[in-house]
């Protein structure tokens, strides 16, 4: 079954309320035009900045049992595949078993793999995750969206540089992915974070605008979006840079314009942060492009 509308399985986690996993890649991937099919790794009540964390996590059989009856009723033909938040080594060697199969039917699968583990120096997930990502995930994907953070754990190797960033995303390519995109660094200063992408020789920087709170979802929004655009301009990495992340830059500031509206002064409450993704519909479907991503010259 092949059509020219290009379908996506995807595989997060899913909240009650609020904007992470696939609660945050879904929509935006619909609006610009996709047909998304999604499982749902885990139903919590919320994501894991809130206080109380209620929910279930999906079990290895009751996945199989998903991916068993898109088979067997022969619905199991995708154009891209993409991955997040996993919280168990086993639920990775799955998703890599499901990804096998998916490029039987299509050897042209698209897999985007967001190696979700952790941010600012801390993991989130289970630390033994890292060598499943590390080992046997990281080598099957087409494009990886790593922060600094997990880039380093993948590597074992430390950005202090951009010099070093390169270095890491010629390990990370060596590893198996084309396309290698750092979704943010600590490389900028106070007021701006880089992002760093790389495909088939070709380096570009990009300049984020920092906003002065802490988002959770924007990785994910980062991931979905980066997928969309990138089959969108028909694999032009400076596009997809370019309206990936001006999209984000007007979601979270406006999240954050919003949040202080309510709350003028002091920490932002979970809340407050969830990602304006709905009331931003139009931006995701016809972005302006606010941010160039410069060329980095080649060695
Ligand atoms: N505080 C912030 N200020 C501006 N942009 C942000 C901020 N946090 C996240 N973003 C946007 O979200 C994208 C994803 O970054 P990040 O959330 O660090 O990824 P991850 O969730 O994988 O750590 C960045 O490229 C940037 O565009
Ligand atoms: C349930 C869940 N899903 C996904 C994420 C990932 O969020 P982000 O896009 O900010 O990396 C988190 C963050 N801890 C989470 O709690």
């Amino acid at each position: 079954m092949s059509s020219d509308t290009p379908r996506v399985l995807s595989i997060q986690s899913h909240v009650v309320h609020g904007y992470v996993g696939n609660k945050s890649a879904v929509f935006p991937l619909q609006v610009l035009g996709f047909e998304v099919d999604f499982i749902n790794t885990v139903q919590f009540s919320t994501h894991t900045a809130y206080k109380h964390i209620k929910g279930q996590s999906l079990k290895n059989e009751e996945l199989d049992d998903l991916i068993d009856g898109l088979t067997m009723n022969e619905v199991d033909y995708y154009t891209h595949f993409l991955t997040g938040y996993s919280r168990s080594p086993d639920s990775l060697k799955k998703i890599v078993e499901i990804l096998k199969k998916l490029r039987e039917k299509n050897p042209n699968l698209n897999y985007v793999c967001d190696p979700v583990m952790g941010d600012n120096g801390k993991m989130y997930v289970p630390e033994d995750i890292l060598p499943v990502y590390r080992d046997i995930v990281v080598p099957l994907a087409d494009v990886i969206t790593p922060n600094q953070f997990e880039a380093e754990l993948i590597t074992g190797m430390k950005m202090n540089s951009l010099q070093d960033a390169l270095k890491i995303i010629e390990a990370l390519h060596e590893k198996g992915p084309k396309t290698v995109v750092l979704s943010s660094t600590e490389l900028g200063d106070e007021y701006c974070m880089i992002g760093i992408a790389s495909t088939a020789g070709v380096q570009y920087q990009i300049n984020i605008p920092k906003v002065d709170a802490t988002f959770t979802g924007t990785g994910d929004l980062f991931a979905s979006l980066f997928l969309a655009w990138w089959h969108k301009t028909n694999n032009n990495l400076k596009l997809t840079l370019e309206n990936t992340i001006s999209t984000l830059q007007i979601i979270v500031k406006d999240t954050y314009q919003k949040a202080r509206d309510v709350q003028p002064t002091g920490k932002i409450p979970p809340q407050l942060r969830e990602l304006r993704i709905i009331q931003n519909k139009n931006i995701i479907e016809n972005p302006k492009i606010t941010i160039n991503a410069i060329e980095l010259s080649p060695k």
